[in-house]
């Protein structure tokens, strides 16, 4: 189906960065508009949930995403009839029952445990740091690990059917990969979401939109992925000088105060501001102005980085 948002002017550059690009199992992707990739979790017989190999994969891949010069945005979705029903329940129980079972000492019990969890925060986190923006597009159900997955992407777009669930109280636990740690810093109704945080119950579009969780809601999947990818194809002909040190200060922002957030930020944009991307924006903005566009941007081409 992304076949058919290629167009022939990227053909050549898309074979040449996918034949460069490595291979996952528990991941796809594609390259449907030019600088923008498309990553599907690929375990659509489990709906996606997250076992070891995925998140060993979603790091690997998105610390590769980070560098990659073809790649200026990313839409993150997932194959068959949902996004993720959340950390695969086989692997946690051998996480926490058969491999602990083997560990006597209380203290060397903790440890071990301490390790999955930060390399599963890591691997979310990849996400979360990736230097290149990340629309999550959801459909179908949306739970426990899925929704952390989401809190470490920069947008969030669901389609109609879409259901979602902070699935760890009930699952006897607090949500330590996402939810917890970065939506706090984002919801809009703190209420509604403690709410659902602390019931664990299911929750539609409507309300992921009242906690401020998803931000357009589509009628089909179709128009979603569609919606999605043309996002992020308006994002990827920006400057990415500008779109990158956006998100690296936004993520900063988020994590600091704001004394912190205007330092940083003089002391990024006094080597940023030299950039050649603003003599082109301004000198398109200038043809543009003459054409009547009505983006800025239209008409100039930017480096990779
Ligand atoms: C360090 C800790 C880090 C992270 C912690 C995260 C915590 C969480 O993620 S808590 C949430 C865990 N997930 C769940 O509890 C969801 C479990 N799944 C379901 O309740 C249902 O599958 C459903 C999502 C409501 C969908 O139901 P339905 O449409 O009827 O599909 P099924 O037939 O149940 O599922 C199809 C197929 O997928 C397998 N599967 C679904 N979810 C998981 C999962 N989480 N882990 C492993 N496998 C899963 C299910 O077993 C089916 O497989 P079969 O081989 O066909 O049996």
């Amino acid at each position: 189906m992304f076949r058919s948002y290629l167009n022939p002017s990227s053909v050549r550059s898309t074979c040449r960065f996918l034949s460069s690009l490595p291979t996952y199992e528990t991941l796809k992707l594609s390259q449907p508009k030019s600088h923008v990739i498309l990553v599907e979790l690929n375990r659509p017989t489990k709906l996606n949930a997250m076992d070891k190999q995925l998140f060993d994969e979603l790091k690997t891949c998105f610390e590769h995403l980070n560098t990659e010069k073809s790649c200026r945005a990313i839409v993150l979705t997932g194959t068959g009839k949902a996004f993720c029903a959340g950390i695969d329940l086989k692997y946690l129980s051998n996480t926490t029952v058969n491999e602990l079972s083997q560990i006597d000492d209380v203290a060397r019990k903790a440890l071990h445990t301490r390790r999955m969890i930060q390399r599963t925060q890591a691997s979310l986190r990849a996400v979360d740091k990736c230097e290149k923006p990340v629309i999550a597009a959801v459909h179908g159900h949306c739970i426990g690990a899925g929704v952390d997955l989401t809190a470490c992407c920069d947008i969030r777009y669901s389609s109609r059917d879409a259901s979602f669930s902070v699935k760890e109280v009930d699952m006897g636990l607090a949500a330590d990969v996402g939810t917890l740690q970065i939506f706090p810093k984002q919801v809009i109704d703190h209420s509604l979401f403690r709410e659902l945080v602390f019931t664990s119950r299911l929750f539609r579009t409507e309300e992921a939109q009242q906690i401020g969780l998803i931000s357009r809601v589509f009628d089909t999947r179709d128009a979603l992925l569609e919606a999605a990818v043309s996002l992020a194809s308006v994002i990827a002909r920006k400057s990415p000088v500008a779109v990158q040190g956006s998100k690296i200060n936004l993520n900063y922002a988020r994590d600091h105060t704001v004394d912190d957030n205007f330092s940083f930020v003089s002391t990024w944009n006094s080597g940023m501001l030299l950039t050649e991307d603003i003599i082109k924006n301004v000198m398109a903005a200038s043809v543009s102005k003459d054409k009547s566009n009505k983006d800025a941007s239209d008409g100039a081409e930017f480096e990779d980085i």
